[in-house]
């Protein structure tokens, strides 16, 4: 009898331990689900299977970062004269390039030192030697004609000059307009400390203000702290924003973010490049590679050049070498209210031929302008 409930028992227990294995079974097969969910997230990176070299450098998953919940997305104001309102930013360019050219142009004797050092007040405002020498050759032949001159007239006559040079028929839109299914896509390049990642949230505030919708691209994957950055700047105004891990390859990241554009029939597509300027031809090859592989998916519309006002010459330098990689169709610049350097504009545009259409005229997040040469040139020649 004994015998028999030790049986049972035993019978018992090892029912219960076989079913207790089945039971467990499925947790076990979720393993490979979550293996296939992985491997759907990375597939989205189809650059990867396109161009081999893009397959090496992409081990991580591609991370789409979410806009943060409703209430802490801000609605920035839009874009339409921004520049007018931001006029007092520009004040040390004022002080010391408009107002010492309208002190010197009313002297009363504009004899040969006035005129130089007419020609060397615009020099160190970083207007350039050429244009420098253009806008004398013409004040002087103007002022020969207007005989006596009121301080109205000498204003008149060097807004004219200033605006010659800097050339206000230039096409200054940024070409941000969705082509039919496919969102605009605008590369932003420059070396890294000129307010690239700064200019690429605040270009996404500028859009998402004028009512459209925008995708952030972190392809600037050489420092973890740009892609912070960019998500943060993303998040505040709604923007998704599409990074991988530090050393991501850069490509792919940005063929990625233009995929997710076009999934989400956004208006515009925004890409924060890598600018480290190793060497003009790792340059080439990164922003070349961006560039192309990108084109798989949409036409670039805009590559827009970062540079940094306060850094006169060699920020030339710097803008000269991304000229030749890229054709850049549009300059940032940036700091103009750190600088009164303010003719660095017409130098920019003479020396790469392509227009200034933003400027960068302080640290908050609503402190980029369009540039609008006219409001630009009053405001310099306003009176203090
Ligand atoms: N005063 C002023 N500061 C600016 C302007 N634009 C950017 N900055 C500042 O410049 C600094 C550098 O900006 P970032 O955007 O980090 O520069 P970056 O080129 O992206 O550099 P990386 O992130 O290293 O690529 C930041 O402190 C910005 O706030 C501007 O128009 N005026």
């Amino acid at each position: 009898m004994d015998y028999t409930i030790v049986a049972v028992v035993i019978f018992v227990v090892a029912v219960l331990v076989v079913g207790g294995a089945f039971l467990i079974r499925p947790r076990r097969s979720q393993a490979p689900d979550e293996d296939r969910e992985g491997g759907a997230a990375t597939a989205v990176a189809e650059p990867r299977e396109r161009e081999d070299e893009t397959a090496d450098a992409a081990a991580g998953t591609t991370a789409v970062q979410e806009a943060p919940a409703a209430p802490e997305v801000e609605t920035p104001p839009p874009s339409a004269g921004r520049l007018v309102r931001l006029r007092a930013r520009l004040a040390r360019s004022q002080n010391v390039f408009g107002q010492g050219l309208l002190s010197l142009l009313s002297s009363d004797q504009l004899d040969e030192d006035a005129w130089e050092e007419i020609e060397d007040t615009l020099v160190t405002a970083d207007v350039g030697v050429t244009a420098a020498a253009q806008i004398v050759e013409s004040l002087r032949t103007k002022v020969k004609v207007l005989g006596t001159r009121t301080s109205a007239d000498i204003r008149a006559l060097l807004r004219t000059e200033l605006l010659a040079q800097i050339n206000p028929e230039l096409d200054r839109v940024v070409h941000t307009e969705p082509r039919g299914e496919s969102p605009a896509v605008v590369l932003v390049v420059g070396v890294n400390g000129t307010g690239k990642t700064t200019s690429c949230g605040k270009l996404a505030r500028v859009l998402v203000g004028d009512g459209r919708s925008v995708v952030l691209g972190a392809a600037d994957t050489f420092r973890a702290a740009a892609a912070d950055q960019l998500e943060t700047w993303g998040g505040r105004v709604g923007a998704p924003v599409v990074r991988r891990d530090e050393g991501a390859d850069p490509a792919s990241v940005a063929f990625d973010a233009v995929s997710r554009g076009i999934e989400d029939a956004a208006d515009a597509v925004i890409v924060d490049t890598a600018g480290r300027l190793h060497t003009k031809t790792g340059l080439m090859d990164e922003l070349g590679k961006v560039k192309r592989v990108v084109e798989k998916r949409s036409q670039v519309d805009e590559v827009l050049l970062v540079l940094d006002a306060t850094t006169g010459q060699n920020g030339l330098r710097q803008a000269r070498v991304f000229a030749e990689v890229v054709n850049i169709t549009g300059i940032v610049l940036t700091k103009l209210d750190g600088t009164a350097k303010g003719g660095i504009v017409i130098q920019v545009q003479r020396e790469l031929g392509v227009p200034v259409k933003l400027v960068g005229l302080g640290e908050g997040p609503d402190d980029l302008a369009p540039f609008d040469p006219e409001g630009f040139v009053d405001a310099i020649l306003e009176a203090a």
